[in-house]
């Protein structure tokens, strides 16, 4: 019998900008229902790498499969469509629309409703109730008719990971979905990533070690553009090198341990 394909595939990846390698030859695969961290030191390479997979950035070399399927020329949007989703960055746009809004325009796109959707927002029964269990599920119930500018910061990044939720993904990447969120609203957005479903594949970039270590079964570490390791967590966490480049400088403050500039 063939075996299943990775959910996510990228290998032999190398990303150049001029003389700089931010990204050395990084292979990384998801299997279905990953929990899965990628964790550096500032400067590793991991914004740059998350870039290839999603298509912000295309590589200079190496590819990059969804699902068996070759993505690595596809467009950031044709990525999305097929599933491949990353935790969506709140802009402008969002600042005055509600939670409730902002879902109801996800969800309505992603129904192939397009500018139909505000006719049918509060029409549409399917779309309300879809609204309604993201709403729940993010806790994001008590103030999903408060404008987002008004949102206490820890409720905006909920609404990040709900918003990619609404786009129905199989493959999620969750960017620091802590970073900048007070330890006093932290264990709402803790609670909402591990109660995600067992069956979508995770990849969670992030510098808070108590959520990697509390989230992850596998982890990849990179230094300096390059893989230095993959295991699970408690092989990574005593590994000398690991602590040497990373976790020996404790969370949050790895700017100490800025990686080298390298040149190639
Ligand atoms: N568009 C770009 N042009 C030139 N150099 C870049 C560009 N983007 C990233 N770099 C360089 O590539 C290297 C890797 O950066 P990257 O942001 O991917 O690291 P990171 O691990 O995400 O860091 P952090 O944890 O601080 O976000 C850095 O040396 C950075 O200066």
């Amino acid at each position: 019998m063939a075996e299943e394909p990775y959910a996510l595939s990228a290998s032999g990846l190398v990303m150049r900008f001029g003389g700089l390698l931010a990204t050395n030859n990084v292979s990384l695969n998801l299997k279905k229902g990953a929990r899965h961290a990628l964790i550096g030191p500032n400067g590793a390479g991991k914004t740059t790498f998350v870039n290839l997979l999603t298509g912000v950035l295309r590589p200079s070399s190496g590819t990059i499969h969804l699902d068996g399927r070759d993505i690595t020329t596809l467009p950031m949007h044709k990525r999305s469509a097929r599933g491949l989703v990353r935790t969506f960055q709140i802009n402008q746009l969002f600042e005055t629309l509600t939670p409730l809004e902002t879902l109801a325009a996800v969800v309505g796109e992603r129904s192939g409703l397009g500018s139909k959707m505000w006719r049918l927002l509060g029409a549409d029964r399917n779309i309300t109730e879809r609204c309604h269990a993201l709403l729940e599920q993010f806790r994001l119930l008590d103030v999903m008719s408060r404008p987002t500018s008004q949102l206490p910061y820890g409720k905006r990044r909920q609404l990040e990971i709900a918003i990619a939720l609404a786009c129905e993904p199989r493959v999620l990447l969750l960017d620091e979905p802590v970073a900048g969120v007070p330890a006093s609203e932290r264990s709402d957005i803790l609670a909402i990533i591990n109660a995600l479903p067992a069956d979508m594949s995770i990849l969670l970039i992030e510098h808070d070690m108590d959520l990697v270590f509390s989230f992850a079964n596998r982890m990849t570490v990179l230094v300096n553009g390059a893989l230095l390791m993959e295991a699970d967590p408690l092989t990574v966490s005593n590994d000398p090198r690991v602590k040497e480049v990373y976790l020996g400088h404790g969370a949050g403050t790895d700017e100490t341990a800025q990686s080298e500039v390298r040149y190639a």
